[in-house]
């Protein structure tokens, strides 16, 4: 495959430096970057919201009109990626990306069906053919269906195939029929109802998708299961022979303590001072005392799927012993005023920011001597990653992405990374904060081993792209 005729077309509804809430964006940056340096023709579409960083540069380089749907097209680059913003006022000039005081947008389901259904035209319109177009998440999960019913008989796209790539399973964007009733009057929408003709857009995309694909081995593995799949267990065991798993790479260009613009200090591992610097303008940025006691850090959404439930039990005990605690999140606002209730409880102890800050998330992995992810699934999970690479050790649960990146002390001290736990209960979350610190206070040169091996852990997209590619060839 000579990869400079080979065109990508990246369909995301978020993306790392222009727009972000969570960790799709993160990939949705990195991986076309890394297929852009393979050489491929890789562009990225996403909507034209109003909370853009980098508004002003975009330049207006056409607009799409039929009977039916219209739209401004207008276009940034990351690197030499180009990034088509999908611009339509109605739509995408809000606020925020999908939520309005901590609820969805009421009209979800048509925003994105919309966001979905202009992929086609802008192609059509900017004379980009592409061969493969890759597909995340539910916001997009509309796009498979539409180039099969709607699409393939075009001379245009009759040789573009589809991905799609699950990031999260747990949102899969189901909303009422009428949502759908602006898309082409001749589609079949009826196909696609379910119970009280609601549309699933992530089953949609899993559905007609030519190829589909999850973000870590394990987490491809636990769709499959009754337990795993979030309710999608029959139609992904039905594509089965078209699902994979593919692990996420990390971006080491923004996360790598030694050029880290966000920190006070950069280190590395042949000298880490700059660490102990972190960590104390991360005490004094948060408030808690300049001391020497072990640093728990999280920055994660405030959501049942991080495992708030089991970090709450098993602080309100864990807290007892000489520690700091820093949490970095916004989301649920029953969790936030828990955890601020907590931090109340213990002023000296845990430090609860509810926030969304870069720079914060950046001096948290770096200021902290351990990283928190007790997720209840996680599909890859990129803080791990990131802790990893700042010498701070991850205390995860055992699944998904989590399984396949952090190597658990006991199991395996010779290699070990981090702190692994299998049950999903505030009570194995407390042993292991207990292990972690028991080993933290009595043997520092275990610590410092591991330390040793985390920051030299890499996961490069370098590793990741034959996969894709080979997904590619085989869509
Ligand atoms: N308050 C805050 N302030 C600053 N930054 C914050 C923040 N809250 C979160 N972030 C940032 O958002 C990202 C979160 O990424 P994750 O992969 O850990 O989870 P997420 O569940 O969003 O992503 C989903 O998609 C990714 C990508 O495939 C999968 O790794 C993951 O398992 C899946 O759930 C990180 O870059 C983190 O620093």
């Amino acid at each position: 495959m000579n990869n400079s005729n080979f065109k990508i077309l990246f369909v995301a509804s978020e993306v790392e430096s222009l727009a972000k809430t969570g960790g799709l964006a993160d990939v949705a940056k990195a991986l076309p970057l890394a297929l852009k340096e393979q050489g491929f023709d890789v562009r990225i579409v996403m909507p034209f919201y109003k909370s853009i960083n980098r508004r002003e540069q975009a330049k207006s380089i056409a607009s799409y009109q039929s009977h039916t749907i219209g739209f401004g097209i207008s276009e940034l680059k990351i690197a030499d990626v180009p990034v088509y913003l999908v611009e339509h006022d109605d739509y995408f000039l809000r606020d925020e990306l999908y939520t309005e005081n901590g609820h969805g947008f009421a009209d979800n389901g048509e925003r994105f069906s919309f966001f979905s259904q202009a992929v086609f035209p802008l192609c059509e319109t900017l004379d980009f053919k592409p061969d493969i177009i890759h597909c995340n998440d539910w916001h997009t999960g509309l796009v498979p269906f539409l180039l099969e019913k709607q699409y393939r008989g075009s001379e245009f796209f009759k040789d573009t195939r589809s991905v799609i790539t699950i990031h999260n399973a747990a949102y899969q964007g189901i909303f009422p029929g009428q949502q759908f009733a602006k898309l082409e009057s001749q589609l079949n929408i009826d196909e696609l109802y379910e119970d009280h003709h609601a549309v699933n857009m992530l089953k949609t995309g899993i559905r007609f998708a030519n190829k589909i694909n999850a973000v870590s081995p394990s987490y491809a593995a636990e769709l499959l299961t009754h337990l795993g799949s979030h309710g999608l267990s029959d139609i992904l065991n039905e594509r089965a022979d078209d699902l994979s798993g593919i692990l996420n790479g990390c971006d080491y260009s923004d996360w790598d303590p030694q050029t880290d613009p966000y920190l006070p200090s950069n280190y590395s591992q042949s000298d880490m001072s700059g660490k102990t610097v972190c960590r104390q303008s991360l005490q004094i940025k948060v408030g808690l005392e300049q001391n020497d006691v072990a640093i728990f850090g999280v920055v994660a959404r405030l959501t049942e799927q991080k495992g708030f439930h089991m970090l709450i039990e098993a602080l309100e005990d864990f807290l007892i012993h000489d520690v700091q605690v820093i949490i970095v999140g916004t989301g649920d606002p029953k969790l936030a005023s828990q955890l601020h209730q907590l931090s109340q409880q213990y002023p000296q102890k845990l430090a609860f920011i509810e926030a969304y800050s870069n720079e914060l998330a950046h001096l948290i992995e770096a200021g902290s001597d351990f990283f928190l992810m007790p997720s209840v699934f996680e599909p890859c999970g990129l803080n791990q990653m990131y802790s990893l690479a700042y010498a701070t050790l991850p205390i995860v649960r055992a699944v998904g992405g989590l399984k396949d990146t952090v190597i658990d002390y006991d199991q395996n001290p010779e290699q070990a990374t981090g702190f692994v736990f299998e049950q999903p209960s505030g009570q194995t979350l407390l042993n292991s904060l207990r292990r972690a610190l028991l080993l933290y206070l009595e043997h520092p040169d275990a610590i410092q081993d591991m330390c040793d091996r985390a920051i030299q852990t890499r996961f490069l997209w370098q590793d990741s792209l034959p996969q894709y590619t080979e997904l590619y060839k085989q869509a």
